[in-house]
């Protein structure tokens, strides 16, 4: 069954205000896909455009290659979890599983089938007479999963459903629900503004700022090959340095940033030589040097943080209130290190990614 979802140009507008720009998105049948951004960038208003309780201004949704224009909310294959789970409290664990199917007019002996075969899937058969108040945060979320998978959608939405959530729990369910969605295939669409999140659970993420789908990618392409300073900066931790372009030679870009000296590395957009750009580096790309040479600038630790197999260094460049930092294997002589310690970081060019400061918004 066709279970993709096609953002057609769609666009959302409040009187003068553009909560999303005119984005085209196709989400494959039986993906889990996430939008990732900052609070306030659109995420849920792309959902509502989904679920249909808002109308785009412009563009269209298609379900299944379904155009969904003249289809309400109530009778799309979709099926939505809010971050505060609107579980009914008074009700017990199956009543709310089976409640969508009441609604519809479905026989009391197949609709207890259905809460049976999903109390399995969510591993909670021994719930099923329990009040809503009576469970724990976990079993709730997981019983709000089987409710909302109940009335068979082709499409489950998932507003922040794990914010709630302790921080133990919140990655339990990531695996959980990555668990569930596999089993029944259905088509994932997730929001977050947890990094965390949309890169363990999807196998692919639509990063979100102020309305703009920034780039969409695999967890991994997002991390390694960020096309925009904002993914560069919001996914994963970073470095960011200015500076200003001295040469170009093929997809290699080279900076001169003050005070850390000329750096180099690899260039994703067009870039003149004089334009003012930013490179990045990852912290557990910058290695120590002993000697100073190609692409290495000196700093003075900080502060050092033992995080078992990491050593994590903040230090501060000379002459200037800039930091960086620089997650360091722990096993290289890190007795000799401390705080106060003029240190010379390096790294391959490789590695690093230079953008036009003009596209930083
Ligand atoms: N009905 C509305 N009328 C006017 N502005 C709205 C309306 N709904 C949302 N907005 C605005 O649109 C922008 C995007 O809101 P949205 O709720 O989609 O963001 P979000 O990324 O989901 O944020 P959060 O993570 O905080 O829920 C915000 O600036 C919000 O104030």
């Amino acid at each position: 069954m066709d279970s993709s979802v096609h953002l057609d140009n769609v666009m959302m507008q409040f009187d003068d205000f553009v909560a999303v720009q005119p984005t085209d998105l196709k989400i494959e049948s039986g993906e889990f896909f996430s939008f990732l951004g900052p609070s306030g960038c659109g995420k849920t208003t792309l959902l509502n455009m989904i679920s249909g309780f808002l109308d785009p201004t412009e563009g269209r949704v298609h379900i299944g290659g379904e155009d969904m224009r003249r289809v309400p909310a109530n009778k799309r294959p979709t099926s939505m979890i809010f971050q505060n789970l609107a579980l009914f409290p008074l009700m017990t664990v199956a009543e709310n599983i089976e409640f969508g199917l009441e609604v519809r007019g479905i026989k009391k002996a197949q609709r207890k089938n259905v809460s049976d075969r999903l109390l399995n899937l969510v591993a909670l058969p021994e719930c099923r007479d329990k009040r809503i108040a009576d469970l724990s945060g976990g079993q709730k979320q997981r019983i709000a999963i089987a409710r909302a998978l109940a009335v068979e959608p082709r499409v489950l939405l998932l507003d922040e459903p794990l914010s709630a959530l302790d921080l133990k729990l919140r990655q339990h369910m990531r695996t959980e629900l990555k668990a569930i969605q596999r089993k029944t295939g259905i088509t994932f669409i997730y929001i977050t503004h947890d990094q965390g999140e949309a890169l363990t659970m999807s196998d692919r993420v639509g990063v979100m700022s102020a309305g703009k789908l920034q780039q969409v990618a695999d967890p991994v392409t997002l991390y390694r090959a960020p096309t925009t300073p904002f993914t560069a900066s919001f996914v994963g931790e970073n470095n960011r340095i200015e500076g200003t372009v001295v040469s170009l030679a093929g997809n290699q870009a080279t900076l001169d940033c003050g005070e850390m000296g000329w750096l180099s590395g690899i260039r994703v957009d067009e870039l003149t030589v004089g334009e003012h750009a930013l490179l990045f580096i990852r912290p557990e790309l910058l290695n120590r040097r002993s000697l100073s040479s190609d692409n290495c600038f000196s700093a003075q630790v900080q502060e050092l943080s033992f995080e078992g197999a990491y050593l994590m260094m903040e230090a501060t460049l000379l002459n200037s209130q800039s930091s960086i930092r620089a997650q360091l294997l722990s096993d290289v002589n890190i007795g000799e290190l401390s705080i106060g310690n003029q240190v010379i970081f390096g790294f391959n060019p490789q590695d690093a990614i230079i953008m036009a400061a003009k596209n930083d918004v």
